[in-house]
């Protein structure tokens, strides 16, 4: 009885939640968005300045990263916040940390953190080398890790909190052509669970967004001709019909850091316009292995 009395105190409190998306709805608070130069990251970065954030986007390319605070800067209305890049590779624990302590040296301490870097290549199981399926849970699960502890050592830990959204993938059926990617990310829906229950003391929420298919130039050109076979197989089976955009996810990550999220913790939110319910292909898997059309894509798609 007394759990359901505090719960029915909250529907009365102050302020009310009608007045939380207005365009000051982070307004001062430091956000880190890794990976914001480009598609979901930078609709992300775009978001949260325009809602007030001090947004700092970090990652490896600088001329990307330069481009797109341009951008911001010359968007910039009365409501803006702040924003800053700088170069990190989240694989680098030393890098990591200097990007924590750059950031909050010129936003403050870190209360909004997007866990939006990430990638992988495709290829089947059978043509994936073990150093390859380790270099992308590195980037991938690892490197969400490596970010969030830096973030919840040097800022959410000190009893004021904070948001962490990390970024994961439809994996729900196994993703064919992307066992290590698909790997990484069921790691990284877990690892938000636990995170969750351990640093809920400390006033932290951790969930993770999982998008389905998502149209940017930038993760496009990553597939290059194989994208558009990899789409053909695909479409069909999004219950949509059709791709979804960067600022549909960032939308919902928006969300997830908002105080309308307060009571959200320790989830992962589909944003897939239904894929995450049926069945479908990545790469055509029935066919036997040798036939792979995409076992390997051409170096030239590395980075
Ligand atoms: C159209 C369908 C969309 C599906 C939905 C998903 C979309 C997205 O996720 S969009 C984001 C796309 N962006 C990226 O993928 C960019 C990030 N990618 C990378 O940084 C790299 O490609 C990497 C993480 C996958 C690998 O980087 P790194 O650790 O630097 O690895 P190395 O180049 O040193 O290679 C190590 C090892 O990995 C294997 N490998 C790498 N690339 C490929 C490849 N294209 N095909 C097969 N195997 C690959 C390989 O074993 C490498 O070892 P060595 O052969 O000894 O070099
Ligand atoms: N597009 C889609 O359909 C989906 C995408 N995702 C995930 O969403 C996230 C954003 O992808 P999206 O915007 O589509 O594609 P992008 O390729 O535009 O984004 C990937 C970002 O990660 C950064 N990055 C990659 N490796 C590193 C690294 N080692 N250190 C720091 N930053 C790194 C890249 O910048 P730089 O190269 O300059 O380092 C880039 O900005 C990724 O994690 C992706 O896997 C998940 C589901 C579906």
């Amino acid at each position: 009885m007394a759990a359901v009395d505090r719960a029915a105190g909250l529907a009365d409190c102050d302020p009310p939640l009608t007045g939380v998306f207005s365009e000051q709805l982070f307004r001062g608070q430091c956000a880190l968005v890794t990976g914001g130069g480009t598609g979901i990251g930078f609709a992300t970065a775009r978001l949260l300045f325009h809602l007030g954030a001090s947004v700092m986007i970090a990652a490896r390319r600088e001329v990307v990263l330069a481009e797109a605070c341009a951008t911001l800067e010359a968007e910039r209305t009365a409501a803006s916040g702040q924003i800053g890049f700088t170069t990190v590779d989240i694989r680098s624990s030393e890098a990591v940390s200097a990007l924590v302590e750059e950031t909050v040296g010129r936003f403050g301490p870190i209360r909004l953190l997007v866990q939006n870097s990430g990638g992988q290549f495709v290829s089947d199981a059978a043509s994936m080398s073990v150093k390859g399926f380790n270099s992308v849970v590195q980037l991938n699960l690892v490197s969400t890790f490596r970010v969030a502890r830096a973030v919840f050592d040097a800022c959410m830990s000190d009893g004021r909190g904070g948001a962490i959204v990390a970024m994961s993938l439809d994996v729900d059926n196994g993703m064919p052509g992307m066992a290590h990617s698909a790997a990484a990310r069921a790691g990284i829906n877990n690892l938000v669970k636990t995170l969750s229950i351990e640093w809920a003391a400390s006033g932290v929420r951790v969930n993770a967004v999982a998008p389905g298919i998502i149209y940017s130039e930038s993760a496009f050109s990553h597939y290059g001709d194989a994208a558009e076979d990899l789409l053909s197989a695909l479409l069909p089976a999004i219950p949509a019909k059709r791709l979804g955009t960067p600022e549909e996810v960032a939308g919902v990550v928006a969300f997830l850091l908002s105080p309308a999220a307060s009571y959200v913790t320790g989830s992962t939110v589909a944003i897939g316009g239904g894929s995450h319910l049926v069945r479908k292909p990545l790469l055509p898997m029935d066919e036997p292995c040798a036939s792979q059309p995409y076992g390997r894509l051409p170096r030239k798609a590395r980075l």
